[in-house]
């Protein structure tokens, strides 16, 4: 979990400069995508890390109350692994959720990642090659001891 939060943070300074996006909101859930809450005032950037892998059907309260919210902003939201709401095989099925800038899969992207164009990367560097292999993950190399490979221009069919 803290090589994913790690993946998370490096991603995040990759794209968005500390200097111009100092302060960030992270919105957290009840399972392992998150752990946390806040106010949504004075913030530069939000990590949606509230539903996970974990996450079907509908939303339920409280956390509806929060996704409206995420809807309305106009920050840009970096979304954990799934974007919350959105179906995690189908993705951002009718308009339920908010379509984040960018997204930091962990582990492999999961297949709602097919419905994402924004900025995209891989995180997560703790699969051992056995697994790869066992489950045929096809995932890319990660550049030197990176924690995260940007994988925005890869096509969907090789992920
Ligand atoms: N397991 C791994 O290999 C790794 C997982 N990582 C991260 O963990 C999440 C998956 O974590 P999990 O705890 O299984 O699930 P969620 O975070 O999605 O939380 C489930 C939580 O949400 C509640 N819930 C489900 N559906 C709804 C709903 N419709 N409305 C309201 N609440 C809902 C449910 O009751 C639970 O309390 C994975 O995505 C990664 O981010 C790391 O990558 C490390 C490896």
């Amino acid at each position: 979990m803290e090589l994913a939060g790690l993946s998370v943070a490096q991603a995040i300074t990759r794209v968005y400069d500390n200097s111009k996006y100092p302060r960030a909101l992270i919105c957290c859930g009840p399972g392992n995508n998150g752990g946390d809450d806040s106010s949504f005032n004075d913030n530069d950037l939000i990590v949606d890390a509230i539903f996970g892998f974990s996450f079907s059907g509908e939303v339920r309260q409280p956390f509806g109350q929060v996704i409206q919210r995420l809807k309305g902003t106009n920050l840009p939201i970096v979304s954990v692994d799934i974007p919350s709401a959105w179906d995690v095989e189908k993705g951002n099925i009718d308009n339920r959720g908010f379509t984040p800038s960018m997204l930091v899969s962990l582990t492999a992207p999961k297949l709602c990642a097919k419905h994402f164009n924004g900025k995209h990367f891989l995180g997560g560097r703790f699969v051992p090659p056995e697994l790869e292999r066992k489950y045929e993950l096809n995932l890319p190399s990660y550049p030197g001891s990176d924690q995260v490979v940007d994988i925005t221009n890869a096509p969907n069919e090789k992920l």
